[in-house]
């Protein structure tokens, strides 16, 4: 049986004293042992969302519950629980690495002993070890963000809540911080990760639940998602730097054509023009060194509940 960490119901929360409202009536339960990605735009109500789940916020109608207690009432025992990663600025700056990682430790009721011991192997595990002594203020933002992102780490709590936790990282860290994930949730850690980058979040989550304007416009497992917009696919295409404008203005009647790296365009467009498109790729003219057809991502299924939010 599925264990229930987080029950939410019907999530009303009004800013402004009472004029905004940037969560309307959500409900949703996130299981033990999952991840789950909570995804929307800017401003969708997602940080909100999160800041009930921690307690920051109480919500102005419905109910927050982790592990059946109502958050806003216990606050201390459930941040003693979970490991929160926020967009904020680290607010440890001041210290050392190695210092912040040892007091976040002290604090969440480790001995000096674990406290000393995860700190070393997180720095290990981070590539951030020989920067142990450096303070914080003094890191790149990138360091820091994984120093934070470590501090999220230690004290090994059984459910985290992390916002973002890839931004501002190179790509060998991004994968790093992914391949971190995915352990911890091999070992059983529930994950709530909020997200804007779907395409890589697409490839740990189990579920999505999709945020726009405070409303939850979706929430099921990835692959439902991806049904719903099976009549969709993806294209890649690899060309010539050079051809790449005139590559995107002659598809983009059939869809938005994104430029995602110098020489690489991707749209997402019906099954229907598939065949049409097909036909443009492999005019000559166009300098196409290759292409091929996907299945529709995460991303086109976001744009697709984003349009029929459009059209309601
Ligand atoms: N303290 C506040 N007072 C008033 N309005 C706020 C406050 N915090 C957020 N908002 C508004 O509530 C809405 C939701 O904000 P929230 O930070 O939850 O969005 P988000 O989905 O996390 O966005 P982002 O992806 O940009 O971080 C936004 O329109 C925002 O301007």
């Amino acid at each position: 049986m599925l264990k229930p960490v987080y029950e939410l119901e019907n999530v009303t929360l009004y800013y402004k004293k009472g004029k905004f409202k940037a969560n309307d009536d959500i409900s949703l339960t996130i299981y033990q042992g999952e991840i789950i990605g909570i995804l929307g735009p800017n401003g969708a109500g997602k940080t909100t969302l999160i800041k009930q789940m921690i307690g920051q916020l109480a919500p102005t109608r419905g109910s927050v519950k982790f592990r059946g207690y109502e958050v806003s009432r216990h606050v201390k025992d459930v941040i003693q629980q979970i490991a929160y990663y926020s967009q904020e600025t680290f607010a440890l700056s001041f210290l050392k690495t190695k210092e912040a990682l040892y007091f976040t430790g002290r604090l969440k009721g480790l001995s000096k002993k674990e406290a000393k011991q995860q700190t070393d192997a997180i720095l290990q595990r981070l590539g951030m070890y020989e920067y142990r002594d450096k303070i914080l203020s003094k890191l790149s933002g990138g360091q820091r963000r994984l120093i934070s992102f470590g501090t999220t780490l230690i004290g090994q709590a059984s459910v985290m809540i992390l916002d973002e936790p890839t931004n501002e990282l190179d790509p060998l860290k991004r994968k790093l911080v992914w391949d971190i994930i995915r352990e911890l949730n091999q070992k059983g850690t529930t994950i709530i990760l909020v997200t804007h980058n779907i395409l890589e979040a697409e490839k740990v989550v189990h579920r999505v639940a999709v945020v726009d304007h405070g409303k939850l416009l979706a929430l099921d497992h990835i692959e439902n998602l991806k049904k719903r917009v099976d009549q969709r696919m993806r294209v890649e295409i690899y060309a010539q730097e050079a051809a790449v404008q005139k590559i995107r203005d002659r598809l983009k009647a059939f869809g938005n054509v994104e430029i995602v790296e110098d020489a690489k365009l991707t749209m997402a467009l019906e099954k229907s023009a598939v065949r049409t498109v097909i036909d443009i790729i492999q005019d000559e003219s166009l300098n196409i060194n290759q292409y091929s057809l996907l299945p529709p991502s995460l991303e086109d299924v976001y744009s697709m509940l984003q349009k029929q939010r459009g059209g309601e």
